[in-house]
């Protein structure tokens, strides 16, 4: 691969991921669905209530027959919820009725028991009218057969739960998150929480990746680390290929003498080139197994922007969410930048602005953490004043 713009390569990138568009959605059982992404509009099969019911534990009666109170009317028989069928009801007459039980046909009003004295249990005496209608749940009332219930791109909160399981739902159609491995590379790299001997450090990009992925709406289903060994490699990447949709490499794919992605992967197809981006310059892609790989840079900072600029957003609508927008702010501070390279410095949000923290080192993974966006600086701009107006890309995926 020549050397290319940014933009070209994100085009490239979109139609190697492509195939993560048209996952089959997933049937998730209502319990097992809370977090997952609805990914077509649900409409509701039933209305809701589905019968007209009592609101109230209380009477049954027709508003007309307790205008004039006290008015005692017979008691012709006890409603409970999961009574069955309705009987009809007969004017001037009463059903003691049960919050939720069936309304009997004809009865237009509830009276709630404070408002009633017993006389017997055939006979009861009403101390308060009510206007038709009162204390009776409509058919319907809270939603009609067809509305539309949940809208998708929902993440379903118990809410959606609730109302999905009130119309009798017992799955939800979701979105599939895409499998995600992540592969690092480097014979320095160890393991948090591990002894480091002289000249190893501990692997970030691992732990990286996989929250990147996560954090966008992935299942990642595999974190590995390989050493320069190309065999040991290839048996991670054949795994890797074997259980994911996509896969992310960091490290070797530079210009050193233990390039161990570059090495493997290009006899298969691969395209390494550069980007001209900084960082994240050094990029590569191929196809294995019928998976997409892409192969980050191995420096902390170029792993986390690459995956930015090239990834996030082609997972995100993989999983249903939705795209994350820059935004525009003016600098709290002047700043230079490389020509001929597009530069994403790493900012944080001040007031309406933004400023820049850190140098453009790609090492300066600690200094990362203390960003909130990244300053997105097109390659023809050298210097800016305080003030100037710059694209800022959000780094968080939780909004
Ligand atoms: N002669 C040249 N050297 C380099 C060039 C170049 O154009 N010519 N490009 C530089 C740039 S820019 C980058 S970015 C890196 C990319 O190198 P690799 O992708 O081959 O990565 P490594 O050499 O394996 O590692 C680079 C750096 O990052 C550290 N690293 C690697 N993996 C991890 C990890 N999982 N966790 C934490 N840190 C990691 C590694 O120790 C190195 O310090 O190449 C430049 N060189
Ligand atoms: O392209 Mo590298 O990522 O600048 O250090």
């Amino acid at each position: 691969m020549s050397a290319r713009s940014v933009e070209d390569h994100q085009e490239h990138v979109s139609g190697l991921l492509a195939a993560l568009h048209t996952l089959a959605p997933t049937a998730l059982p209502l319990t097992e669905a809370l977090g997952s992404i609805v990914s077509a509009d649900v409409t509701s099969p039933v209305d809701l209530p589905l019968f007209r019911n009592s609101q109230m534990d209380g009477y049954a009666v027709d508003a007309e027959s307790v205008r004039n109170t006290p008015a005692t009317l017979a008691v012709r028989g006890v409603l409970a919820a999961g009574s069955g069928t309705p009987p009809k009801h007969l004017v001037g007459s009463a059903f003691r009725i049960m919050t939720g039980a069936p309304m009997p046909e004809g009865a237009d009003t509830v009276i709630p028991v404070e408002d009633t004295t017993g006389v017997s249990k055939h006979a009861v005496t009403i101390n308060r009218g009510r206007a038709a209608g009162e204390f009776v749940r409509e058919r319907g009332s809270d939603i009609t057969a067809g509305m539309l219930l949940v809208r998708e791109g929902t993440r379903l909160e118990p809410r959606h739960i609730a109302a999905l399981a009130a119309v009798g739902a017992a799955t939800v159609i979701t979105y599939t998150p895409p499998r995600v491995a992540v592969i690092t590379t480097g014979a320095e790299l160890k393991s948090a929480g591990t002894q480091l001997n002289p000249g190893e450090i501990y692997d970030s990009n691992g732990p990286a990746l996989a929250s990147l992925a996560r954090a966008n709406g992935a299942d990642v289903v595999s974190i590995a680390r390989s050493t320069d060994d190309p065999d040991v490699f290839r048996e991670l990447l054949s795994y890797a290929t074997s259980v994911a949709d996509l896969v992310f490499t960091s490290g070797g794919v530079s210009m050193g003498d233990f390039e161990v992605v570059k090495e493997t992967l290009q006899p298969l197809g691969a395209a390494f080139g550069h980007v001209a981006m900084q960082p994240g310059g050094p990029q590569g892609s191929a196809v294995v197994n019928e998976v997409p790989i892409l192969s980050f840079p191995g420096n902390p900072v170029s792993t986390m922007v690459s995956f930015e600029v090239f990834a996030r957003e082609n997972i995100r609508r993989a999983a249903g969410l939705p795209p994350i927008a820059s935004e525009r702010r003016p600098l709290t501070a002047a700043l230079r930048s490389i020509p001929g390279k597009r530069q994403f410095l790493r900012g944080r949000r001040s007031g309406d602005g933004v400023e820049p923290v850190s140098g453009t080192g790609s090492h300066l993974v600690a200094m990362m953490a203390w960003a909130d966006v990244l300053l997105d600086i097109p390659a023809d701009v050298t210097e800016l004043d305080a003030g100037t107006p710059v694209s800022v890309i959000p780094l968080s995926a939780w909004n």
